[in-house]
Parts: structure tokens; sequence; C-alpha cells
């Protein structure tokens, strides 16, 4: 089955300056200039290893667009998108407003070519020329609601593209799964009245945003039970995610019924990464990936579309994408995991009583969804 890949150079032209690890340089403060955790690097990289595996040859290649005035204000406000506008169009630059998100100069073009390679690619897929796709945008985008950026997420990438096929596509009906190991907060806000786009995120408990994505944050009016929080322990690694992939995303994929599944490809989970603390490896985000192909292949004609969101260690998580995309288009390079032997006692972890409470508290309210 074809899949599509979404890249390209200027995604990774989106400068996110000289702060060092999430802050900006304050000599007074103790803090020199570095470079920011979110940098290119690690997309740099993704992209390379895509590319020496071989796995592009297997890939159809999309060309990105910026997205349309029109299809950003379907989901942001006017004032947002002038605000990060304005910041991008500073000559150094600025910051998104909540401390943590640069925003370069120009970056303002680059978050409208993330929002519009995602949009492009579920067009595609729509129209059938692919059955599946990865979208390797930045900067990232489920932390952004219709009206304020944070948690370096300019534009909210997915939103823009599940209200694009609602609108323009004949998609009614939009799942979106978010496994970044923090919480998916800006798209549950802006789907949280709506039950026409399911909104699951799986994430680490009181992570990012704080005091943010518990389970009881499940939808309001007509849109309450359609939105699904998992939020695991820390430390929860393979037998808790594909324990909660069973229990909750699977069983509420499967009562949704959706016309496309989108997925929030965060792979931060991973058991190396500086922003979290799951124990995830490149294995799991294989099976993970599997399951969602396999459901995606019941409900929706394998209409499975991806969009990166973050993942911070630049020396794993392009294993851990490769292996995502493998699973994706139904391929291999052959190339094993190379940390696996690292990370086997990490994956060996059974199921705790802790997480699988966790879990379970989750799964009660899967049966709201109709
Ligand atoms: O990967 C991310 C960014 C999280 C950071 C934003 C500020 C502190 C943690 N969100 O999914
Ligand atoms: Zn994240």
């Amino acid at each position: 089955m074809p899949t599509g890949y979404v890249f390209h150079p200027h995604y990774l032209w989106h400068d996110t300056g000289t702060s060092d690890g999430l802050l900006p340089p304050d000599p007074s403060a103790g803090i020199p200039p570095g470079a920011h955790v979110g940098n290119a690097d690690t997309t740099r990289r993704i992209h390379d290893l895509i590319h020496a595996s071989g796995l592009l040859r297997d890939l159809v290649a999309i060309e990105p667009r910026e997205a349309t005035m029109t299809e950003l204000l379907r989901v942001h406000t006017s004032d947002h998108v002038q605000h990060i506008k304005d910041q991008s169009d500073q000559r150094g630059g600025g910051d998104a407003g909540d401390g943590y998100s640069p925003v370069g100069r120009g970056s303002y073009r680059i978050a409208r070519l993330a929002a519009g390679g995602l949009t492009e690619l579920v067009t595609r897929v729509a129209e059938g020329e692919v059955t599946n796709g990865y979208a390797l945008t930045r900067p990232p985008g489920h932390h952004a609601t219709a009206d304020h950026a944070m948690g370096f997420c300019l534009f909210n990438t997915i939103a823009v593209a599940a209200r694009h096929a609602q609108a323009q596509l004949g998609l009614p009906r939009i799942a979106i799964v978010d496994v970044d190991v923090h919480h998916g907060n800006g798209t549950q806000a802006i789907f949280y009245a709506d039950p026409t786009v399911l909104t699951i995120s799986i994430h680490q408990a009181n992570c990012f945003p704080p005091n943010s994505g518990h389970v009881r944050e499940n939808g309001a009016g007509p849109g309450a039970g359609y939105a699904l929080n998992v939020p695991l322990p820390a430390g929860t690694g393979h037998a808790g995610y594909l324990h909660a992939m069973h229990q909750v995303v699977l069983p509420a994929l499967d009562r949704f019924a959706p016309d496309l599944i989108l997925l929030a490809a965060g792979f931060d989970a991973n058991v190396f990464d500086p922003l979290a603390r799951q124990m995830l490896t490149a294995d799991t985000y294989r099976q993970m990936t599997r399951l969602l192909v396999d459901a995606a292949g019941r409900l929706c004609d394998g209409r499975l579309v991806a969009a990166h969101e973050g993942g911070y260690n630049p020396w794993y998580v392009p294993h851990c994408a490769l292996a995502f995309l493998e699973e994706l288009a139904g391929t291999t390079t052959h190339l094993p995991d190379p940390y696996a032997a690292v990370v086997a006692g990490y994956a060996a972890e059974p199921l705790l009583p802790h997480q699988r409470d966790a879990i379970e508290a989750a799964a009660q309210l899967v049966d709201r969804v109709k």
C-alpha cells in the first residue's frame, strides 16, 4: 500500500535560537547561550535515516504547501495568527508566548508549511493516491489552542488538517490519537465540544502542560465523551502502552468508526528522552503502529496519517521513527534497533498494578463514545 511522506528543508530552518535547553540565555540566572532542545538536529537525523536506510525509496514523496488563511482560521483566531506573524517578522524573531517556544525570523511561513504539508498529505490520502502517510513536519502543533501557542507549538497542524478533511474531503468523522509523551491539550481544547472529532491522548501524567490531561477531561456539551485521556505514571514502558492501546484506544476507535485516523506522532516517550520519564523502545512504536494500521484497515480503508510532534533524543528518536514508518509502509529496511540490547531490560518490565489502575480508569469512559 503506497505510503506518502512529507518533508521539506524549510522545516529545519525554523530557528529556535540560543535557548539553553528550554530557557533563553540569562547570564544573571546562570543560563549561557546554548541549543534549544527542540532544535532541528533530531528532525534532520530522522530524515537522514529514512534516506540512508533505503526506506525513502518505498515512500511517495509529497511536496508540502503553506496552509491558506482560510484553513488556519478554521482552527485559530485571527489575533493568534497575527501574533505569530508579528513575532516572526521581527529581525531577531521572538517567542510564541509561553517563554519556552522560540519563533524564528520567518517561522510564521514555516509553521504554515507544516500545517499545509499535513493537509496536503491528508488530501492525497482522501483522493486515494496513497493509503496512509507521515509528515515529518516542524514546528510541532499539538499544544497550540485556538488562540495560544505553547510547548514549542505555533499552529495546531493536526487540527488544521482535521478540519480540512471535514470541510473539503468528505471525511466527517475524525479520530486523533496522540502518543506524544506530553498531553495533547491544544488538540483536545479545539475539539472539546465537538462529537465529530474524537481525541485520545496517552501521555505521562502531570508532565506538560502542568495539571492537564486528567481522565476526567472527557469533553463538554455535545462533545461530552469524545475526549479520552490516559495519563500514565512516570516510568511506564512497553507493557503499559500496549495495554493502553488494547484497553482504551482500539475499543474507542471501533466504537467511533472514524473516516480518518490522524496520529500525533511524538516519539518523546522513548526511554532516552530528556523531556519525560517513560520507557518506550523502537519496538514499542513499531507495535503501536501495527495496531493502528490494522484498525485503520478495519475501519477506514487504511486512512491513517501521522504528523510528527515531539522527540528530543537525537541518537534514539530516529530509530523509533524508522520502526514506526516501516510498519506504516508495511515494509522493512532490515536495520534493527541498534540499541535493542541496551533497552531489552526496559522493554521486559511487566505491566505494574499502578499502571493497570490508571489505564482501567480511562477504559471506564470508552463506552461513552458512540
Ligand atoms: O514535546 C513537547 C514539548 C514539551 C516541553 C515544553 C516546555 C517543557 C516541556 N510537547 O509535546
Ligand atoms: Zn512532547
